[in-house]
Protein backbone atom coordinates (compact mmCIF):
# COMPACT_ATOMS: atom_id res chain seq x y z
CA UNK A 1 0.00 0.00 0.00
CA UNK A 2 2.97 2.14 1.03
CA UNK A 3 4.84 1.26 -2.29
CA UNK A 4 1.79 2.34 -4.19
CA UNK A 5 1.34 5.75 -2.10
CA UNK A 6 4.87 6.20 -2.48
CA UNK A 7 4.79 5.35 -6.58
CA UNK A 8 1.73 8.14 -7.31
CA UNK A 9 3.63 10.60 -5.37
CA UNK A 10 6.39 10.18 -7.79
CA UNK A 11 4.25 10.43 -10.78
CA UNK A 12 2.56 13.47 -9.91
CA UNK A 13 5.95 15.01 -8.88
CA UNK A 14 7.13 13.96 -12.61
CA UNK A 15 3.59 15.43 -13.92
CA UNK A 16 3.85 18.70 -12.14
CA UNK A 17 7.46 18.87 -13.28
CA UNK A 18 6.50 18.61 -16.33
CA UNK A 19 3.57 20.94 -16.29
CA UNK A 20 5.61 23.68 -15.13
CA UNK A 21 8.19 23.11 -18.12
CA UNK A 22 5.66 23.22 -20.38
CA UNK A 23 4.01 26.64 -18.96
CA UNK A 24 7.31 28.13 -19.08
CA UNK A 25 7.50 26.96 -22.74
CA UNK A 26 4.26 28.15 -23.53
CA UNK A 27 5.26 31.68 -21.99
CA UNK A 28 8.13 31.91 -23.38
CA UNK A 29 6.63 30.96 -26.83
CA UNK A 30 3.46 33.64 -26.07
CA UNK A 31 7.03 36.55 -25.67
CA UNK A 32 8.02 35.34 -28.84
CA UNK A 33 4.97 35.58 -30.65
CA UNK A 34 4.49 39.17 -29.43
CA UNK A 35 8.06 40.19 -30.10
CA UNK A 36 7.51 38.65 -34.00
CA UNK A 37 4.03 40.35 -34.17
CA UNK A 38 5.76 43.44 -33.28
CA UNK A 39 8.43 43.44 -35.72
CA UNK A 40 5.97 42.09 -38.57
CA UNK A 41 3.74 45.27 -37.50
CA UNK A 42 6.87 47.12 -37.98
CA UNK A 43 7.71 45.47 -41.61
CA UNK A 44 3.94 46.18 -42.85
CA UNK A 45 3.98 49.58 -41.96
CA UNK A 46 7.62 50.53 -42.95
CA UNK A 47 6.33 48.52 -46.56
CA UNK A 48 3.20 50.75 -46.46
CA UNK A 49 4.63 54.25 -45.88
CA UNK A 50 7.64 52.95 -49.01
CA UNK A 51 4.41 51.80 -50.70
CA UNK A 52 2.20 54.75 -50.24
CA UNK A 53 2.10 57.49 -52.66
CA UNK A 54 3.17 61.35 -51.48
CA UNK A 55 0.80 63.63 -50.13
CA UNK A 56 0.21 66.91 -51.56
CA UNK A 57 0.68 70.35 -49.48
CA UNK A 58 -1.84 72.97 -49.34
CA UNK A 59 -3.25 75.67 -47.66
CA UNK A 60 -6.95 76.26 -46.76
CA UNK A 61 -8.30 79.82 -48.59
CA UNK A 62 -12.21 78.62 -47.51
CA UNK A 63 -14.57 76.70 -45.83
CA UNK A 64 -18.07 75.68 -48.05
CA UNK A 65 -20.98 75.54 -46.30
CA UNK A 66 -21.80 72.04 -47.57
CA UNK A 67 -18.24 70.93 -45.64
CA UNK A 68 -16.06 70.78 -48.54
CA UNK A 69 -12.77 73.40 -48.75
CA UNK A 70 -11.47 75.50 -51.18
CA UNK A 71 -7.63 74.49 -51.04
CA UNK A 72 -4.29 76.30 -52.81
CA UNK A 73 -2.14 73.36 -53.36
CA UNK A 74 1.68 74.04 -53.38
CA UNK A 75 1.96 72.63 -56.69
CA UNK A 76 -0.40 74.66 -58.52
CA UNK A 77 -4.15 75.73 -58.70
CA UNK A 78 -6.92 76.37 -56.23
CA UNK A 79 -8.66 72.93 -55.73
CA UNK A 80 -12.48 72.35 -54.38
CA UNK A 81 -12.13 69.16 -52.06
CA UNK A 82 -13.72 66.90 -49.57
CA UNK A 83 -12.21 66.34 -46.14
CA UNK A 84 -11.68 62.72 -44.87
CA UNK A 85 -13.61 61.43 -42.22
CA UNK A 86 -10.58 60.27 -40.43
CA UNK A 87 -10.12 63.89 -40.35
CA UNK A 88 -10.75 66.38 -37.38
CA UNK A 89 -13.17 68.76 -39.03
CA UNK A 90 -13.02 71.29 -36.03
CA UNK A 91 -9.10 71.35 -36.59
CA UNK A 92 -9.49 72.75 -40.00
CA UNK A 93 -9.02 76.81 -40.28
CA UNK A 94 -8.72 79.33 -42.96
CA UNK A 95 -4.49 79.41 -43.31
CA UNK A 96 -4.11 76.05 -41.74
CA UNK A 97 -1.41 73.66 -44.00
CA UNK A 98 -3.29 70.37 -44.97
CA UNK A 99 -2.18 67.21 -46.71
CA UNK A 100 -4.15 66.14 -49.41
CA UNK A 101 -4.32 62.82 -51.04
CA UNK A 102 -2.40 62.40 -54.09
CA UNK A 103 -5.00 62.71 -56.41
CA UNK A 104 -5.59 66.00 -54.84
CA UNK A 105 -9.17 65.13 -53.92
CA UNK A 106 -9.71 65.21 -50.11
CA UNK A 107 -7.89 66.24 -47.41
CA UNK A 108 -6.17 63.31 -45.46
CA UNK A 109 -4.09 65.38 -42.73
CA UNK A 110 -3.86 68.64 -40.89
CA UNK A 111 -0.21 69.13 -40.67
CA UNK A 112 1.09 71.19 -37.60
CA UNK A 113 1.52 75.08 -38.12
CA UNK A 114 4.38 76.63 -38.92
CA UNK A 115 5.29 80.00 -39.60
CA UNK A 116 6.05 81.62 -43.02
CA UNK A 117 10.01 81.83 -42.74
CA UNK A 118 9.32 85.67 -43.30
CA UNK A 119 7.41 86.26 -40.27
CA UNK A 120 10.19 84.81 -37.95
CA UNK A 121 13.00 86.33 -39.53
CA UNK A 122 11.85 89.97 -39.26
CA UNK A 123 9.59 92.79 -37.10
CA UNK A 124 7.72 95.29 -38.71
CA UNK A 125 6.84 98.29 -36.64
CA UNK A 126 4.71 100.33 -38.72
CA UNK A 127 5.19 103.52 -37.15
CA UNK A 128 8.03 103.32 -34.61
CA UNK A 129 7.61 105.72 -31.70
CA UNK A 130 11.36 106.49 -30.86
CA UNK A 131 12.26 110.53 -30.52
CA UNK A 132 15.41 111.55 -31.73
CA UNK A 133 15.53 113.47 -27.69
CA UNK A 134 15.76 109.47 -26.51
CA UNK A 135 19.53 109.52 -27.47
CA UNK A 136 22.00 110.55 -25.78
CA UNK A 137 25.65 111.64 -27.07
CA UNK A 138 24.89 110.93 -30.73
CA UNK A 139 23.85 115.05 -31.38
CA UNK A 140 26.39 114.82 -34.20
CA UNK A 141 25.51 111.54 -35.86
CA UNK A 142 21.70 112.74 -35.70
CA UNK A 143 22.39 115.54 -37.66
CA UNK A 144 23.70 113.37 -40.31
CA UNK A 145 21.47 110.71 -40.35
CA UNK A 146 18.52 113.91 -40.72
CA UNK A 147 20.45 115.08 -43.99
CA UNK A 148 20.62 112.04 -45.57
CA UNK A 149 17.69 109.88 -44.65
CA UNK A 150 14.92 112.00 -43.12
CA UNK A 151 15.17 114.65 -45.45
CA UNK A 152 14.85 113.17 -48.81
CA UNK A 153 12.05 110.62 -47.28
CA UNK A 154 10.39 114.14 -46.26
CA UNK A 155 11.80 116.52 -49.12
CA UNK A 156 12.16 114.39 -52.27
CA UNK A 157 11.31 117.56 -54.76
CA UNK A 158 13.82 119.28 -53.01
CA UNK A 159 16.91 117.29 -53.50
CA UNK A 160 15.31 117.32 -57.49
CA UNK A 161 15.23 120.84 -58.13
CA UNK A 162 18.82 121.17 -56.32
CA UNK A 163 20.14 117.69 -57.98
CA UNK A 164 21.33 116.50 -55.39
CA UNK A 165 21.56 113.05 -54.95
CA UNK A 166 21.39 111.58 -51.34
CA UNK A 167 22.73 108.00 -50.67
CA UNK A 168 20.36 104.85 -50.95
CA UNK A 169 21.84 103.22 -47.95
CA UNK A 170 23.68 104.13 -44.67
CA UNK A 171 26.12 101.91 -42.45
CA UNK A 172 26.58 102.50 -38.59
CA UNK A 173 29.23 100.91 -37.49
CA UNK A 174 30.78 101.02 -34.00
CA UNK A 175 30.20 98.83 -30.37
CA UNK A 176 26.91 96.86 -29.24
CA UNK A 177 24.73 99.02 -27.48
CA UNK A 178 25.48 102.39 -28.48
CA UNK A 179 22.14 103.49 -30.02
CA UNK A 180 22.96 101.67 -33.62
CA UNK A 181 18.86 100.43 -34.00
CA UNK A 182 17.31 103.24 -31.69
CA UNK A 183 19.15 105.52 -34.49
CA UNK A 184 17.46 103.97 -36.95
CA UNK A 185 13.95 103.52 -35.62
CA UNK A 186 13.98 107.30 -34.35
CA UNK A 187 15.01 108.49 -37.89
CA UNK A 188 11.88 105.94 -39.25
CA UNK A 189 8.99 107.66 -36.22
CA UNK A 190 10.40 111.01 -37.53
CA UNK A 191 10.51 110.36 -40.88
CA UNK A 192 6.68 108.66 -40.32
CA UNK A 193 8.19 105.85 -42.19
CA UNK A 194 7.58 102.13 -41.59
CA UNK A 195 10.50 100.24 -40.19
CA UNK A 196 11.27 97.17 -41.35
CA UNK A 197 14.22 95.66 -38.99
CA UNK A 198 15.93 92.09 -40.07
CA UNK A 199 19.15 90.44 -38.60
CA UNK A 200 21.00 89.47 -41.19
CA UNK A 201 22.52 86.68 -39.47
CA UNK A 202 19.19 84.74 -39.19
CA UNK A 203 19.03 85.05 -42.96
CA UNK A 204 22.20 82.58 -43.20
CA UNK A 205 21.29 80.25 -40.06
CA UNK A 206 18.12 79.73 -40.43
CA UNK A 207 17.00 79.67 -43.87
CA UNK A 208 18.95 77.77 -46.01
CA UNK A 209 18.38 77.49 -49.62
CA UNK A 210 15.82 80.88 -48.87
CA UNK A 211 17.91 83.11 -48.42
CA UNK A 212 18.04 85.46 -51.43
CA UNK A 213 13.80 84.46 -51.44
CA UNK A 214 13.78 85.83 -47.90
CA UNK A 215 15.82 89.19 -49.41
CA UNK A 216 13.50 89.54 -52.48
CA UNK A 217 10.39 89.25 -49.82
CA UNK A 218 11.32 91.88 -48.05
CA UNK A 219 12.22 94.33 -49.88
CA UNK A 220 9.00 93.92 -51.90
CA UNK A 221 7.09 94.49 -48.74
CA UNK A 222 9.16 97.52 -48.09
CA UNK A 223 8.21 98.74 -50.99
CA UNK A 224 4.45 97.91 -50.33
CA UNK A 225 4.94 99.54 -46.81
CA UNK A 226 7.11 102.83 -48.33
CA UNK A 227 7.78 105.19 -47.26
CA UNK A 228 9.80 102.62 -45.26
CA UNK A 229 13.67 101.81 -43.91
CA UNK A 230 14.42 98.42 -43.97
CA UNK A 231 17.37 97.79 -41.19
CA UNK A 232 19.88 95.16 -41.59
CA UNK A 233 21.70 94.36 -38.13
CA UNK A 234 24.76 92.57 -38.34
CA UNK A 235 25.42 92.84 -41.84
CA UNK A 236 28.83 91.00 -41.64
CA UNK A 237 26.84 88.13 -41.22
CA UNK A 238 26.26 87.89 -44.93
CA UNK A 239 28.38 90.88 -45.91
CA UNK A 240 31.63 89.91 -44.99
CA UNK A 241 34.65 89.53 -47.32
CA UNK A 242 35.06 85.70 -48.32
CA UNK A 243 38.00 84.53 -49.37
CA UNK A 244 36.99 80.85 -49.82
CA UNK A 245 33.49 79.58 -51.43
CA UNK A 246 34.30 75.91 -51.04
CA UNK A 247 31.48 75.10 -49.08
CA UNK A 248 27.48 75.08 -49.84
CA UNK A 249 26.81 77.54 -46.56
CA UNK A 250 29.09 80.00 -47.88
CA UNK A 251 28.20 79.81 -51.46
CA UNK A 252 24.49 79.98 -50.11
CA UNK A 253 25.68 83.68 -47.89
CA UNK A 254 27.40 84.76 -50.89
CA UNK A 255 23.77 84.34 -52.99
CA UNK A 256 21.96 86.22 -50.18
CA UNK A 257 24.16 88.82 -50.60
CA UNK A 258 24.31 89.33 -54.21
CA UNK A 259 20.33 89.46 -53.70
CA UNK A 260 20.49 92.63 -51.21
CA UNK A 261 23.05 94.12 -53.55
CA UNK A 262 21.03 93.61 -56.61
CA UNK A 263 17.93 95.19 -54.73
CA UNK A 264 19.83 97.86 -53.42
CA UNK A 265 20.74 98.46 -57.24
CA UNK A 266 17.40 98.30 -58.06
CA UNK A 267 16.54 101.43 -56.14
CA UNK A 268 16.80 105.01 -57.16
CA UNK A 269 18.06 107.55 -54.71
CA UNK A 270 14.99 109.51 -54.15
CA UNK A 271 12.52 106.18 -53.84
CA UNK A 272 10.93 106.40 -50.66
CA UNK A 273 12.67 103.09 -49.23
CA UNK A 274 15.99 103.52 -47.37
CA UNK A 275 18.37 101.27 -46.17
CA UNK A 276 19.78 101.65 -43.20
CA UNK A 277 22.75 98.54 -42.43
CA UNK A 278 24.56 98.19 -38.74
CA UNK A 279 27.53 96.20 -37.75
CA UNK A 280 30.33 96.05 -35.14
CA UNK A 281 32.85 94.49 -37.62
CA UNK A 282 32.85 97.06 -40.18
CA UNK A 283 36.93 95.59 -41.20
CA UNK A 284 35.65 92.36 -42.61
CA UNK A 285 33.19 93.63 -44.95
CA UNK A 286 33.01 92.96 -48.78
CA UNK A 287 33.84 96.28 -50.57
CA UNK A 288 31.37 95.35 -52.90
CA UNK A 289 28.74 96.72 -50.21
CA UNK A 290 30.12 99.99 -49.43
CA UNK A 291 31.01 101.01 -53.36
CA UNK A 292 29.22 104.06 -54.59
CA UNK A 293 25.26 103.53 -55.38
CA UNK A 294 25.45 100.95 -52.39
CA UNK A 295 26.32 101.60 -48.38
CA UNK A 296 28.13 104.65 -49.54
CA UNK A 297 28.02 107.12 -46.09
CA UNK A 298 29.54 105.54 -43.25
CA UNK A 299 28.33 106.78 -40.09
CA UNK A 300 30.50 105.98 -36.85
CA UNK A 301 28.39 105.53 -33.71
CA UNK A 302 31.13 105.09 -30.75
CA UNK A 303 31.17 104.54 -27.42
CA UNK A 304 29.62 107.69 -25.64
CA UNK A 305 32.97 110.15 -24.40
CA UNK A 306 32.07 111.65 -20.83
CA UNK A 307 29.75 114.13 -22.15
CA UNK A 308 27.45 111.60 -23.82
CA UNK A 309 27.41 109.54 -20.58
CA UNK A 310 25.85 112.29 -18.92
CA UNK A 311 23.55 113.23 -21.41
CA UNK A 312 22.20 109.47 -21.50
CA UNK A 313 22.24 109.30 -17.70
CA UNK A 314 20.10 112.61 -17.84
CA UNK A 315 17.81 111.00 -20.58
CA UNK A 316 17.26 107.81 -17.75
CA UNK A 317 17.36 109.43 -14.44
CA UNK A 318 14.71 111.68 -15.30
CA UNK A 319 12.11 108.85 -15.62
CA UNK A 320 13.38 107.92 -11.95
CA UNK A 321 12.45 108.68 -8.49
CA UNK A 322 15.97 109.85 -7.04
CA UNK A 323 17.44 111.89 -4.47
CA UNK A 324 19.62 114.71 -4.31
CA UNK A 325 22.95 112.10 -3.28
CA UNK A 326 22.43 111.24 -7.03
CA UNK A 327 25.75 112.58 -8.53
CA UNK A 328 25.43 112.72 -12.43
CA UNK A 329 29.06 114.25 -12.91
CA UNK A 330 30.54 111.62 -10.84
CA UNK A 331 28.42 108.94 -12.60
CA UNK A 332 29.29 110.14 -15.84
CA UNK A 333 33.02 110.04 -14.66
CA UNK A 334 33.09 106.27 -13.35
CA UNK A 335 31.23 104.61 -16.05
CA UNK A 336 34.03 105.66 -18.83
CA UNK A 337 34.17 102.66 -21.23
CA UNK A 338 29.95 101.68 -21.16
CA UNK A 339 28.01 101.96 -23.95
CA UNK A 340 24.65 103.51 -23.84
CA UNK A 341 22.61 100.08 -23.19
CA UNK A 342 25.48 99.58 -20.53
CA UNK A 343 24.16 103.10 -18.39
CA UNK A 344 20.45 102.16 -19.25
CA UNK A 345 21.46 98.55 -17.44
CA UNK A 346 23.28 100.72 -14.53
CA UNK A 347 20.46 102.47 -13.76
CA UNK A 348 18.13 99.50 -13.80
CA UNK A 349 20.42 97.90 -11.65
CA UNK A 350 20.30 100.69 -9.06
CA UNK A 351 16.75 100.98 -9.42
CA UNK A 352 16.52 97.71 -8.14
CA UNK A 353 18.89 97.46 -5.52
CA UNK A 354 16.35 100.44 -4.16
CA UNK A 355 13.17 98.19 -4.22
CA UNK A 356 15.35 95.20 -2.83
CA UNK A 357 16.25 97.33 0.30
CA UNK A 358 12.79 98.85 0.21
CA UNK A 359 13.80 102.04 -0.11
CA UNK A 360 11.03 104.75 -1.99
CA UNK A 361 13.79 106.63 -3.52
CA UNK A 362 17.04 105.70 -5.42
CA UNK A 363 19.97 107.25 -3.67
CA UNK A 364 23.72 107.80 -5.19
CA UNK A 365 24.62 104.43 -2.40
CA UNK A 366 22.47 102.11 -4.80
CA UNK A 367 24.49 103.46 -7.68
CA UNK A 368 27.67 102.45 -6.05
CA UNK A 369 26.45 99.36 -5.94
CA UNK A 370 25.04 98.76 -8.92
CA UNK A 371 28.45 100.02 -10.74
CA UNK A 372 30.53 97.37 -8.27
CA UNK A 373 27.77 94.67 -9.79
CA UNK A 374 28.12 96.00 -13.34
CA UNK A 375 31.56 96.20 -13.39
CA UNK A 376 32.41 92.77 -12.71
CA UNK A 377 29.58 91.52 -15.10
CA UNK A 378 30.54 93.47 -17.62
CA UNK A 379 34.33 92.88 -17.40
CA UNK A 380 34.67 89.14 -18.33
CA UNK A 381 31.39 90.53 -21.01
CA UNK A 382 33.64 93.09 -22.92
CA UNK A 383 36.57 90.62 -23.74
CA UNK A 384 34.28 88.21 -25.65
CA UNK A 385 32.11 91.37 -27.03
CA UNK A 386 34.61 94.28 -27.55
CA UNK A 387 37.96 93.15 -27.45
CA UNK A 388 38.68 92.48 -31.23
CA UNK A 389 35.80 92.72 -32.94
CA UNK A 390 34.97 96.57 -32.94
CA UNK A 391 38.35 98.62 -34.67
N1 LIG B 1 23.00 106.65 -27.09
C1 LIG B 1 22.02 106.10 -26.38
N2 LIG B 1 21.11 106.88 -25.75
C2 LIG B 1 20.13 106.34 -25.02
N3 LIG B 1 19.95 105.03 -24.85
C3 LIG B 1 20.82 104.20 -25.45
C4 LIG B 1 21.87 104.70 -26.26
N4 LIG B 1 22.57 103.65 -26.73
C5 LIG B 1 21.96 102.56 -26.28
N5 LIG B 1 20.90 102.86 -25.50
C6 LIG B 1 20.01 101.92 -24.82
O1 LIG B 1 20.49 100.60 -25.06
C7 LIG B 1 19.54 99.82 -25.77
C8 LIG B 1 20.27 99.00 -26.81
O2 LIG B 1 20.80 99.86 -27.79
P1 LIG B 1 20.73 99.53 -29.34
O3 LIG B 1 20.04 98.22 -29.56
O4 LIG B 1 20.19 100.69 -30.06
O5 LIG B 1 22.24 99.35 -29.63
P2 LIG B 1 22.97 98.83 -30.95
O6 LIG B 1 24.09 99.75 -31.18
O7 LIG B 1 21.97 98.63 -32.02
O8 LIG B 1 23.50 97.44 -30.42
P3 LIG B 1 23.84 96.11 -31.22
O9 LIG B 1 25.05 96.37 -32.03
O10 LIG B 1 24.11 95.16 -30.07
O11 LIG B 1 22.61 95.75 -32.00
C9 LIG B 1 18.58 100.82 -26.41
O12 LIG B 1 17.30 100.28 -26.56
C10 LIG B 1 18.60 101.93 -25.39
O13 LIG B 1 17.71 101.62 -24.35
Amino acid sequence: MSDELDLSRDTSVSDEHTIRILEEKIRAMQIETESLRKELNYYKSEMEKLLSPPLIEAVVLDVLEDGRLIVKSTSGPNLVVNVSDNVDFSSIKVGKYVALNQRGSAVVEVLRDREDPLVRSMEVIERPNVKYSEIGGLDQQIQEVREVIELPLKKPDLFKELGIIPPKGILLYGPPGTGKTMLAKAVASESNASFIHVVASEFAQKFVGEGARVVRDVFELARKKAPSIVFIDEIDAIGAKRIDLGTSGEREVQRTLMQLLAEIDGFQPLDNVKIIAATNRIDILDPALLRPGRFDRLIEIPLPNIEGRKQILKIYLQKMKIDASVNIDELALITEGFSGADVKNLCTEAGYIAIREDSKIIKMAHFRLAMERLRTKKLSKDVIDRGEKYV
